[in-house]
């Protein structure tokens, strides 16, 4: 392999994260890591700088993949920034170093905001779920460990169905489960103590941006006086909102959402599938990261704490 040259693990994961095979803010993170370490494992670079070049192509290979998520370019920060050395070896032993402590920091951080999620749950609540993500599911199961008995009420979050995964992941820790189409979330909210959404960025404002249709179901579940909360780990906190940028909403294939068959018997329509939207920091309760939990409001002091050096894109050609 030459210095630009990726490591196939790069050119595979960026696939993957495109095609959603590896999908969720945290998991994509964690996937962008991993595949930056085989990167550094793998570059035969000659020198220092052939060495850093090539790291820094890989993470612009990574961070086009999907570009809401702010969790993946973050993730690529925190490796980049502390990719040093003098020698090749030593560059390549502070990246999988990196790497290794960013994975770790994940799960951790993961624990942590479990525990806050699951002190919100009460024994004998019903919980409301959108998507499927690792970060809400790690408060239930929290909860359950807690001796809790919750139940769950799962949407199916067309178009991509990730209410399945949660659906078997609930059922796996024990929660009875029922699932129900997204347009009947309004009536069931009626049987729901919470509702409990990840994050795939969380804006300097206190938006949070996730899976389309959280927005319209916050705004649901305040009319009937259920509290929506949030589980986002610090990762998708999206420095760039701190200087007023606003996060960019994926536009995904047209084909998730028809089938170009039926399509075509319908006749010309246009189809639009955006992946994302965002919810309004009124419209939710608490976001609860591994630090606590925060009202939407106060979220931008945690971020200027974390992340107040800025956006930069260390994957830049210098
Ligand atoms: O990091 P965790 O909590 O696992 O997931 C966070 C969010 O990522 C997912 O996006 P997609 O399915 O990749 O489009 C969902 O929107 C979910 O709420």
């Amino acid at each position: 392999m030459t210095d630009h040259r990726l490591a196939p693990d790069v050119e595979e994961t960026a696939a993957a994260i495109a095609s959603m095979e590896i999908r969720g803010a945290a998991t994509i993170a964690a996937g962008a890591a991993e595949a930056l370490a085989t990167q550094a494992r793998e570059a035969d670079a000659e020198s220092p700088e052939a060495f850093r070049a090539s790291m820094r192509a890989a993470a612009r290979r990574l961070r086009e993949t999907r570009p809401t998520a702010v969790s993946l370019p973050n993730a690529l920060r925190y490796v980049l920034r502390r990719m040093e050395g003098r020698s090749v070896e030593a560059l390549r032993e502070s990246v999988t170093d990196a790497v290794a402590a960013f994975v770790a920091q994940l799960d951790r951080a993961q624990e942590d905001l479990g525990q806050v999620g699951a002190n919100r749950l009460a024994d004998g609540d019903t919980v409301m779920t959108h998507c499927h993500s690792t970060d809400a599911l790690a408060c239930i199961e929290a909860a359950v460990d807690q001796g809790k008995h919750i139940e769950a009420i799962v949407k199916e979050t067309r178009p991509r169905n990730q209410g399945h995964i949660t659906a078997r992941q609930l059922r796996e820790a024990g929660v009875p489960v029922t699932l129900v189409v997204d347009s009947a979330a309004r009536r069931y909210l009626n049987e729901a103590d919470h509702v409990l959404v990840g994050a795939d960025s969380i804006a300097a404002d206190g938006g949070v941006i996730n899976k389309i249709g959280t927005s319209g179901l916050a705004v649901n579940a305040r009319e009937r006086g259920v509290p929506i909360m949030t589980a986002a780990q610090t990762i998708k906190l999206h420095p760039e909102t701190l200087t007023g940028h606003t996060v960019e909403i994926e536009m995904r294939a047209e084909d998730e959402v028809i089938a170009p068959e039926t399509r075509e018997e319908i006749g010309e329509i246009a189809v639009e599938n955006p992946a994302f939207d965002v919810t309004p920091p009124r419209y939710m309760d608490a976001i609860v990261t591994e630090h606590g939990q925060f009202p939407p409001e106060s979220i931008v002091t945690l971020m200027r704490e974390l992340f107040g050096e800025g956006a930069a894109e260390p994957w830049a050609e210098p």
